[in-house]
Formats: structure tokens, sequence, C-alpha cells
């Protein structure tokens, strides 16, 4: 027997599923007890380092998820807000810490992650990486310090597989950007121009998205006004700070009450 919690990764042959689990294997401080996939996929059945590419481990891709978020103290699920959805429920059920990075959930959806978190540890976050974290803080910091002869705009490019724009972390960042402020982002929010907008409207939060090639992950905050700029940057290079971040979180969450966390509560922030 071991304390060391059991994890079990969702979405398992995803760019961050694949990650996720070499994290957890390369760790001393997690088991690897499951993997999961959605009914249908070719790894279904197969074990998970086989499909990998690399040597058998003896875990096998299951799409039976409350059956391995049985054997598990945490799940860390980087899919899609339907699934995501899903799995809140069933861990909840197993009572294992659910760490939730999946991006593009709308408010309706979030606020249906309630119920399980009555019963159980969600760490949910668009970022898990520590540097996306403090760029948070500093762009609300820099946000309060400033007034509206600074536009604000939210710059991020990221792959071209990418489903959901803005991006979570865009999101956060506009967020911290407005809670700054002392405004509310929807009210201020600003995405996808295109063709004649009009001049931009003072104190707006703007969104442009890029999707291209294979970039990881890159965020800007831009704070424009007359005669100087500023500019916060993010780079993501190694989805591996994703990862660590998430298994950082599933550690974290062990023994907490149950109810709704983020990456700020795990890193301290
Ligand atoms: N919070 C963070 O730090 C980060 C969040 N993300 C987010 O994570 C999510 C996944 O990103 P990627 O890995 O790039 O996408 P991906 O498309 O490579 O992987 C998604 C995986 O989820 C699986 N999946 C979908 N529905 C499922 C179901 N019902 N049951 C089991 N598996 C299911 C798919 O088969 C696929 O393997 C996105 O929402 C992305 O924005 C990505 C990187 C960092
Ligand atoms: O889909 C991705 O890849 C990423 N998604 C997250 C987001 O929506 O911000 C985090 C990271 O930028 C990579």
């Amino acid at each position: 027997m071991t304390d060391k919690p059991g994890i079990v990764i969702t979405g398992a042959s995803g760019r961050m599923g694949q990650m996720l689990i070499r994290t957890v294997l390369d760790s001393d401080k997690a088991r690897l007890v499951g993997v999961v996939e959605r009914a249908g996929h070719d790894w279904v059945g197969q074990d998970i380092g086989a499909a990998m590419g690399g040597a058998a481990i003896g875990v096998t891709v299951t799409d039976d998820a409350l059956e391995a978020f049985s054997k598990a103290q945490a799940v860390i699920d980087f899919t899609a807000p339907e699934a995501t959805l899903e799995f809140a429920a069933l861990a909840a059920q197993a009572r294992a810490v659910h760490v939730i990075g999946t991006t593009g959930m709308s408010e309706a959806q979030i606020a249906r992650l309630e119920p399980a978190a009555r019963h159980a540890v969600i760490v949910r976050a668009g970022n898990m990486s520590l540097g996306v974290n403090l760029l948070v803080q500093l762009t609300k910091k820099v946000a309060a310090a400033l007034d509206e002869d600074f536009d604000i705009e939210v710059i991020e490019a990221h792959h071209h597989h990418k489903v959901d724009a803005p991006s979570g972390t865009a999101l956060m960042l506009g967020e911290a950007a407005a809670e700054g402020r002392g405004v509310t982002l929807a009210d201020v929010s600003d995405s996808g121009r295109d063709g004649i907008t009009g001049a931009r409207k003072r104190g707006d939060i703007g969104f442009s998205a890029i999707r291209g090639g294979d970039i990881v992950g890159e965020h800007d905050v831009l704070f424009a006004a007359a005669g100087e700029r500023i500019v916060l940057r993010h780079m993501a290079t190694d989805r591996a700070i994703f990862a660590r971040g998430a298994l950082k979180a599933a550690l974290w969450g062990q023994g907490k009450d149950p109810g709704q966390y983020d990456m700020m509560d795990v890193l301290g922030l």
C-alpha cells in the first residue's frame, strides 16, 4: 500500500492528456491509477503506455469514468465543457478532487458545477501555470493604478487546433483588469471586432485572438495611452507548465473542504 494520492487523467489522448500522464508518471508524489477517453476512441481498451508509443505500464484506457474515478483521490480533466460537467458529477460521487483545466465553458455551464462542489473539491482555472497566475495579479495592480486614459487590450495567440476564443487565460486577464478598475467585465468587454465597428469606446477592455501553427499559448495585456504603452506578457513554450500546476492543484486539494477553488488558492497568490 502507498499513501500517494491516486490520479485519473481524462482526455488521455489529448495534447494536455498525454502531458498530464507523463507528469504524473514522473512524479514521486502521486500515482497514475486510471486514464479515461471518450467511448469509441481507438485507445479505449489499450494500455496507455503502449498507446502513447512506449512500453506497457499496466494502466488500461477506459470509457467508464465512474469506475476509474472510484479508485482515485483526484481527477485531472482537460477535455471539453460538456464532458467536464459529466465528470464533475462523477468525481463528486467518488469524493475525488476534480481539477478542471477545460476552457470555453459558458456562465451557465460554470453554474452547473455548483451541485458537485457541495460534495467534493473542485479546482478550476483557465490557466494552471505559475507565470500566468502571477501575470493576473500584476494585471490587476497595473489596471488599478491607471485610469481610463489607458486603453486595455488583451491579445492572445494559440495553435490552430484551439476551439474556444477568447482563451480561458485571456478571460482571466480581462477579469483581473476589470477588477483592478472596479468595473464588471461583461459591461466593458469588446471582442470579435470586424467591419465598421465605430471608434473604440473609452473604458472598454478589448480582446483579440490569433490562431496558428503550434503556438502553445501567448498572452499580452496592453495598456495604451497617448504617448506611451505598457505591455505585460506571458509566453508558454511547453505544456508541462500547465500539467505541473494541475498536479500541484490535485495534491493541494487533498483533505480540503468541498467547494470551488482556483489556482490563486493553490499558489497562495
Ligand atoms: N487550464 C489550463 O492551464 C489549460 C487548459 N487547456 C484546455 O484544456 C482543454 C483540452 O485541450 P487540449 O488537450 O489541447 O485538447 P485536445 O483536443 O488535444 O484534447 C481533448 C481530449 O478530451 C477528450 N474528450 C472529449 N470529450 C470527452 C469525453 N466525453 N470523455 C473523455 N474524453 C473526452 C478528447 O477525445 C481529447 O482526447 C481545452 O479546453 C484547453 O483550452 C489547455 C492547456 C492549458
Ligand atoms: O487550448 C490551449 O492550448 C490552451 N488553453 C488555455 C486557455 O484557453 O487559455 C491555456 C493555455 O493558454 C493553452
